[in-house]
């Protein structure tokens, strides 16, 4: 199993006390599988996307990465799981603004130890990005970003794929090119994907679906 998550429960400490946000969610994910989890603005489909992907810790319950626990391990053994097991992706593109298109998915790929340029070239050209790629973000229209953004999150091809998100920036055209796009490349690679989106359309086209309401999956 790619993602075993168990059992999670998490609550945020606000002015008003501590107000549960999972309480009791669990999910699997699979090789090949893709997956949409879908919910109401505020469910808690991003808290629980950063607990899957290290980025935050759960209350209770368990999240095992690629069969590893995630449970007691250190900030630092965190990182290094998230750079080897993870792709990700969210709505605001977070490329890094001063490294042209080739530098920003050669920095990811690096990063996780996995520099592979062949593979690189092969993405890029899938992503239909080999004309821009000494461009710098800032040169680049909102969809080509999120190409560049698909092309880092896959450039150490991680055995997860986690997105959130990733076409609400897009136009409708935009985006169901974009996530023909992720699809095609998860077939590939033979990773798995969580995708987190409002639009039951885009949901529509996954091999699963869970819905996330008031803490649980409904
Ligand atoms: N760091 C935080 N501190 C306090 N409350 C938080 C924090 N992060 C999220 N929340 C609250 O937890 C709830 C779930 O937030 P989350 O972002 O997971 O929802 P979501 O389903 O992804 O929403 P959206 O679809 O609007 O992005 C919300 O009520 C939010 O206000």
């Amino acid at each position: 199993m790619l993602i075993d998550a168990r059992d999670l429960h998490k609550s945020y400490m606000t002015a008003e006390g501590s107000v549960p946000v999972l309480s009791g969610v669990s999910l699997t994910l699979g090789a090949g599988e893709t997956l949409a989890l879908t919910g109401e603005s505020g469910s808690g489909k991003s808290t629980l996307l950063h607990l899957i992907a290290a980025l935050d810790q759960p209350d209770r319950g368990e999240v095992r990465l690629g069969g590893t626990s995630l449970t007691g391990q250190t900030d630092r053994q965190r990182a290094e799981m998230r750079r080897k097991s993870v792709g990700l992706v969210f709505q605001q593109f977070n490329l890094v603004p001063s490294l042209t298109v080739a530098q920003n998915l050669a920095f990811q790929a690096r990063l996780a130890g996995r520099l592979d340029s062949a593979w690189l070239d092969r993405l890029t050209g899938q992503l239909g990005l080999s004309g821009m790629t000494d461009r710098y973000p800032e040169q680049l229209s909102g969809g080509q970003q999120q190409r560049v953004a698909i092309g880092r999150a896959l450039a150490a091809r991680p055995p997860v794929l986690l997105a959130d998100e990733p076409t609400g920036n897009l136009d409708e055209a935009t985006a169901d090119t974009v996530l023909a796009l992720i699809l095609e490349l998860v077939t590939e690679t033979g990773a798995g994907l969580l995708l987190v989106t409002h639009s039951d359309r885009l949901a529509g086209r996954l091999s699963r679906r869970l819905h996330l309401r008031q803490g649980h999956i409904a």
